[in-house]
């Protein structure tokens, strides 16, 4: 019944999802009842985990304990973290971590296992790649890592889509396309953030790739290796766009509408900025590069179904291969990336 604590409670949880990133705030509340509580715990969470992660403040001895035994942090009562450096985005998420802990063990027990259970291997795979001396090399390892930070939540969104009936169980079958749906995200949010990873001393770029551009990764942002630097970016950029087609086919199963937004939005996002961020030089000059507001509004108000969304891939993939430069290494891959798509939607 009605339980004004539990409302005071309620309030307090997305105060914080309101802080911590307003324009998709908005999606999850959007959400059908029985899952919004469930995915705006499942979000915190991880975006607490994520905060610990970011601290290059924090040192390992510290992290690293907190990284890999999270999953059992949040059943603990009034656990909260204040080591956070001053400057961290999220630091008062896990000053005040106890509001979501409060939230999470008022969940239904499937929701909160299936919670657990990711956020154990992403602590886990998050735990190795931030052990010292360990980095990005391969594609491979590229592949782990967003997998470990993104696809995994792939995973656990699809379980909560299938455990509470909204959706099939072949949604939570198809790992495969559950997993792309994160790295899509990831591996477009690497490639934007270059600069402001490169200036906290975080390498996700792929030594495998910018190796074939430079010596150093930091060489990238040197004026006179300006063609290096956007042939490396043209690379970033057509190995992102190899996740697309599992984007769209994951999208298509989806068939509640309140889920099918809050898939479909982070996803036109990604398509969005993969376009913005394509033969642009200033990734290397300047941070925090978005697409425009205006974009985004448009964006979010024409996900809401599947044709739409294949419409807005289709345009902006037409876009992507009308910037590329004929003299770039991956012009034809980026074109052959590019007809897919169009041929797909
Ligand atoms: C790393 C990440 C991509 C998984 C982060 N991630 C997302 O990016 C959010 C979007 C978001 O947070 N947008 C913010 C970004 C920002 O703050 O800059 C915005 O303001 O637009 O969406 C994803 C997300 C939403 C829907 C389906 C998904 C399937 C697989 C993987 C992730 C999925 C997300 C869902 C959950 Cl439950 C938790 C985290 C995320």
């Amino acid at each position: 019944k009605y339980n004004y604590s539990n409302d005071k409670a309620r309030e307090r949880l997305y105060h914080h999802l309101n802080m911590t990133s307003r324009s998709f705030a908005a999606v999850i509340q959007d959400l059908d009842e029985e899952l919004k509580d469930a995915i705006c715990l499942f979000y915190l969470v991880l975006r607490g985990l994520d905060t610990i992660e970011d601290d290059m403040t924090i040192d390992l001895e510290t992290k690293i304990p907190v990284l890999n035994t999270f999953h059992e942090i949040i059943y603990q009562k009034g656990w909260t973290f204040t080591k956070n450096g001053p400057n961290e985005k999220d630091r008062q998420l896990l000053v005040e971590f106890d509001v979501i802990i409060e939230g999470f063990l008022k969940l239904k027990p499937a929701y909160q296992t299936i919670i657990a259970d990711i956020t154990k291997r992403m602590g886990n795979g998050m735990a190795h790649y931030a052990t010292a001396g360990i980095h990005v090399n391969t594609t491979a390892d590229y592949d782990e890592y967003c997998h470990y930070v993104a696809g995994l939540v792939g995973l656990g969104l699809s379980e909560m889509f299938s455990a509470c009936g909204f959706e099939s169980l072949v949604v939570a079958k198809r790992k495969d396309l559950s997993n792309s749906m994160g790295l899509f995200l990831q591996k477009t949010n690497i490639t934007r953030d270059y600069l402001e990873d490169l200036r906290d001393d975080r390498r996700f770029w792929p030594k495998e790739i910018w190796g074939l551009y430079a010596e150093k990764m930091e060489d990238l942002v040197k004026p006179e290796n300006c063609d290096k630097a956007k042939q490396c970016l043209s690379h970033m950029v057509w190995n992102a766009m190899g996740h697309i087609k599992d984007v769209l086919e994951y999208l298509e199963m989806i068939k509640n509408p309140s889920c099918f937004k809050f898939c479909a939005i982070p996803q036109v996002m990604a398509i969005a900025t993969l376009n913005m961020l394509h033969n642009n030089y200033k990734i290397f000059t300047h941070e925090n590069i978005k697409i425009r507001k205006g974009e985004t509004v448009w964006l979010m108000k024409e996900s809401d179904n599947i044709d739409k969304v294949a419409a807005i891939f289709r345009l902006y993939a037409r876009e992507i291969n009308k910037k590329s430069d004929p003299l770039d290494p991956h012009f034809v891959n980026i074109g052959v990336a590019c007809g897919e798509i169009e041929q797909i939607c």
